[in-house]
Parts: C-alpha cells; sequence; structure tokens
C-alpha cells in the first residue's frame, strides 16, 4: 500500500518516519506534503529513503491512502482530491470533519474512505460496540498543561493569561459543536468520540487548563443499555507540539498495521 503523508509535524513526521524504518511492512511511503521545502529536506535527510515532495493533488494520485496530519484550516484542501481521486483518508485533524457530510457523500460516490484514527483517544472501539443500541450520555473532560492551551484562538482572542494560573481553571464547557469552533487543536479527540457515539451536539465537554499537569488528560463518561463505563488517558506530550500527545503517531501506525492483520483484536 503506497501511503502520502501530509503535514509533517509532530504527528507526520513521526507517522513518516515510522514508515521509513519499515514499522507497517505492507506500506511504503510514497511522498510528503510540506510547508516549505527547507522542512520538507530536513525530513528527508533523516529517512533512509528520502521521498518525493508533493502538493495535495499529487499526493493524492501517488497515494492508496493518505495521512491527514495538517493544520486543521487546511484539512478541507487535502480531504477533497483525496477522497475525489476515490482514495483512503487518515483523518487526523477529526474536529474538521464535523459538519462536513459534503465529504462522507463525495466518498460515497468515488468509493473513497474516510478513517479516524484513534490518535490520543481510548475507547471507541466499547464506544461503537455501545452504539449498536442506545447511548444515553457522552461527556468528556479534557486537561492539559499550559503549553498545550496557550496557542489556540479562544485563549489569544479573550486575552485569559493562562501563564499566570497558579490553580486549574476551567476554559471552556459546552456541546462538542460549540468547543469546536474556539479550540480546534484541542478538539480532535472529542471530535471522534462523538462520531463514533451520540454526535457533537449531544456530547458534552468541558476543557480545564491545569498548571499541575505535564500529560494531556482526557477523562470521557458513557452511559448506555448496554454498559456504563469510564475511560481515562494521560498521554505524554511530544516534544514537537505540546498540544499533541505521542500516543497519537503510533494510533496511526497501529490502524495501518490493521489493515494487513491476519489476527485482529478489538472491533
Ligand atoms: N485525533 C487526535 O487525537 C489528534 C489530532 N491532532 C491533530 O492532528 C493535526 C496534526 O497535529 P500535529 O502534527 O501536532 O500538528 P503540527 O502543527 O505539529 O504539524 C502540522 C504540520 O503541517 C505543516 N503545514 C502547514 N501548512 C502546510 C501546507 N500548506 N502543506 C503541507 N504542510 C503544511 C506545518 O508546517 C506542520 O509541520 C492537527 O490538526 C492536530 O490538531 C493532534 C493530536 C491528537
Ligand atoms: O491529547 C492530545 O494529544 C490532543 C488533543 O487533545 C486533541 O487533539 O483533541
Amino acid at each position: 500500500m503506497r501511503i502520502g503523508v501530509a503535514g509533517i509535524g509532530a504527528v507526520g513526521a513521526e507517522v513518516a518516519r515510522s514508515l521509513d524504518r519499515g514499522d507497517v511492512p505492507e506500506c511504503g511511503l510514497s511522498g510528503i506534503a510540506a510547508r516549505t521545502a527547507k522542512k520538507a529536506a530536513a525530513l528527508n535527510e533523516n529517512l533512509r529513503h528520502p521521498v518525493p515532495v508533493r502538493d495535495f493533488a499529487d499526493l493524492a494520485e501517488a497515494s492508496d491512502c493518505v495521512i491527514e496530519a495538517l493544520p486543521p484550516a487546511l484539512f478541507g484542501d487535502l480531504a477533497e482530491p483525496v477522497l475525489r481521486a476515490g482514495k483512503h483518508l487518515i483523518v487526523l485533524s477529526a474536529s474538521q470533519l464535523l459538519g462536513r457530510d459534503d465529504l462522507i457523500s463525495l466518498a460515497d460516490e468515488t468509493g473513497g474512505r474516510i478513517l479516524v484514527a484513534s490518535g490520543a483517544m481510548l475507547g471507541l472501539d466499547a464506544l461503537n460496540a455501545a452504539n449498536v443500541g442506545k447511548i444515553h450520555t457522552v461527556k468528556i473532560v479534557t486537561r492539559k498543561p499550559i503549553d498545550g492551551l496557550v496557542k489556540a484562538p479562544f485563549v489569544a482572542r479573550s486575552g485569559i493569561d493562562l501563564t499566570a494560573l497558579r490553580e486549574p481553571m476551567q476554559v471552556i464547557a459546552g456541546s462538542v459543536t460549540e468547543v469546536a469552533r474556539e479550540f480546534p487543536a484541542n478538539v480532535n479527540v472529542a471530535a471522534a468520540i462523538s462520531l463514533a457515539g451520540l454526535g457533537p451536539d449531544r456530547t458534552h465537554m468541558e476543557v480545564w487548563a491545569d498548571p499541575s499537569l505535564t500529560r494531556n488528560t482526557h477523562s470521557v463518561e458513557v452511559t448506555s443499555d448496554s454498559s456504563d463505563f469510564t475511560m481515562s488517558i494521560q498521554g505524554r506530550p511530544s516534544a514537537e507540539n505540546p498540544a499533541t500527545g505521542i500516543i497519537t503517531a503510533r494510533s496511526v501506525i497501529a490502524l495501518l498495521r490493521r489493515f494487513h492483520s491476519t489476527l485482529q483484536v478489538g472491533t
């Protein structure tokens, strides 16, 4: 399988390095898309097998599957050519899928597929299973170290000085739809949870800034007619982007391995 990687920041660069190391033997890197030629060259220098640098349309053509690891605002620019070409799109910026039924229709027409990676989240398997019956409530609480929230547009606009915080502070609460508008880079796990469960309007979310934390923490409470469950994950932030956990890139590799594995565990 030919894999393209769009965006070579914390997630994309690690996925590219991992594929280059042969972590998924059935998959090869078909190219990367980067913001600058310099950035692409720096990554290529560290790969055993340097790959072509491509624009989004070219990456779609040259790949069977493209990993979207871009800033949220660029999601649509990649998703459209990939799905129009009938290819697989692995989505990291899951918040950008909310309200984009047009992309699902496009994929339906072309035979393309949209795969939302588990990313930094756990338990999407249980949520999918619960959703076969009736889910009553889903609530997600995201707590982050200050570094992971200072760049959020809402924080910058509201003038809140998070660096002065001495105690945890609830920064925002509401439906995932509402929170996604203000914290697109911190709502991907909640978007994935909502897409697997009750949808973004009925999934409740809180975001907390916590100066005592060193890890991104997500807790989810679910009640349903089959089971009630509580899940929690403490992700170690990546060195390159403190808003992004290390496990995110690994979830993409695990997803690619599943494509080809004879034994699959979990839904
Ligand atoms: N689903 C999940 O659980 C998670 C999702 N994410 C999301 O995944 C996405 C990627 O995350 P990170 O790697 O941490 O972000 P990042 O900011 O480290 O990387 C994004 C990369 O895209 C590059 N870029 C900018 N303009 C570009 C262009 N025109 N063409 C190609 N590349 C361009 C940037 O230079 C940067 O290298 C973000 O939207 C983030 O919010 C992050 C963590 C967890
Ligand atoms: O925890 C993480 O790594 C990222 C996160 O909050 C998100 O994208 O929703």
